[in-house]
């Protein structure tokens, strides 16, 4: 029986919540299928990493993490933390930097049972995830922010044609086994130098993808066409912040921000995350729509089947997806989505449907 090790980072606010749904299912289903177990390693991220380690991303969580097969990561609150803590990179900033783990991946598609804001809708972003203005003073010496009076800041940016070819690569063979349509989002009218960088460079390694049609759009325009005309886009290709901020809208367009799922993943190694974060608004409250973690966690089992060359993992991955469809197709339905069933019914709603 092929035993795969998987670290869980439960994290802050509905983290615990949503990441041990996520455990449940993946449990349940390697049961059924009999051929494959999940080995599910626990480590501190986040406030348990504060009060064991004083340090949000413990070093040793990072070293446990090297000798697992991937990992699923729940959402953390470093809004919250000690001033002292705030300064270090937060939790998600540090592992995508410690691992390289470049490509964030965060598709919205419309699902049956849900309301879209935006009528059908099969998209995914491309989010280059290590540098941008998310670059911080230990990624490049003298650049990130800095105070220069108390009362004027640089906060830098940093575009490198390494970073962008890679991103722009995996957007592009993306893109090849989908609808061949690649749309590169930017703001080289007013970042010239930055943005016009990844503009020029995502177009040089277009060309290399004949196959694949090629736009470009303003990150402020971008927004509008999302909500006009979502479906006429296939894969997105974007640099950090743009990507984290119009995931979070395409996800909502397609039903809730609390469906959308990503990975984040390097040439060797993946984490599973939520693209929304700990909601601390509806902690403890039993009522987290753990859909985009669990959905992220089947993101992670297709790549580790493609990793490992095991199509058990890819029938188990189908097999939750297949159970959580068809329980929000069937109404059960968490608050986000108009629904009444907690998180736990929702969890006990998709194993149940496991079976089927
Ligand atoms: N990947 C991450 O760990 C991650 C991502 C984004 C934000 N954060 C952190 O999370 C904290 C809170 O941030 P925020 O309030 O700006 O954004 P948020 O994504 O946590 O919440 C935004 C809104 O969406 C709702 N929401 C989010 N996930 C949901 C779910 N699964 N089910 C139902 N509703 C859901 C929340 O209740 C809230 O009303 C901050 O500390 C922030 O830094 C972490
Ligand atoms: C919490 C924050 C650091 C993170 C980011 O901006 O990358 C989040 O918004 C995300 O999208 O995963």
């Amino acid at each position: 029986m092929a035993t795969y090790k998987i670290g869980v980072l439960y994290g802050d606010g509905i983290g615990p919540e949503i990441t041990k749904a996520t455990v449940d299912v993946l449990t349940a289903a390697s049961k059924l299928a009999g051929t494959t177990k999940f080995e599910f390693v626990e480590l501190p991220m986040g406030w348990d990493g504060i009060e064991k380690y004083n340090d949000p991303m413990p070093q040793s969580t990072k070293d446990a993490l090297k000798e697992t097969h991937g990992w699923i990561m729940g959402p953390h609150d470093s809004a919250s933390y000690p001033k002292e803590l705030k300064e270090k990179r937060n939790p998600s900033g540090e592992l995508r930097t410690y691992f390289d783990l470049y490509a964030n991946v965060r598709p919205a598609k419309t699902m049956e049972g849900i309301r879209s804001v935006v009528g059908d809708a099969d998209l995914v972003i491309y989010r280059e995830n290590t540098e941008g203005y998310y670059c911080d003073r230990n990624m490049y010496v003298g650049v990130g922010e800095w105070k220069v009076t108390p009362d004027i800041v640089i906060s830098a940016g940093v575009f490198t044609r390494k970073a962008i070819e890679r991103i722009a690569h995996a957007a592009f063979k993306a893109a090849l086994q989908r609808r061949k349509k690649v749309t590169i989002v930017h703001k080289a009218n007013v970042i010239q130098l930055g943005s016009g960088l990844f503009l020029d460079v995502c177009r040089e390694v277009g060309q290399q993808y004949p196959d694949v049609e090629v736009d470009d759009y303003h990150i402020d325009a971008m927004a509008a066409h999302l909500v006009r005309r979502a479906n006429d886009f296939d894969v997105i290709v974007t640099e950090n912040m743009f990507g984290d901020i119009l995931s979070d809208l395409t996800g909502e367009l397609v039903g809730s921000l609390g469906l959308a799922p990503s990975i984040n993943s390097s040439d060797n190694q993946a984490m599973a995350q939520a693209a929304h974060g700990s909601a601390p608004d509806i902690a403890g409250k039993n009522i987290a729509n753990p859909t985009g973690i669990i959905l992220s966690a089947v993101m992670f089992l297709e790549w580790l089947a493609s990793q490992h060359n095991d199509p058990k993992v890819s029938e188990i991955a189908r097999n939750i997806e297949n159970g959580l469809f068809l329980a929000i197709s069937e109404g059960v339905k968490t608050k986000d989505l108009g629904g009444t069933a907690s998180t736990t019914e929702f969890t006990e709603g998709i194993i149940e449907r496991l079976k089927r």
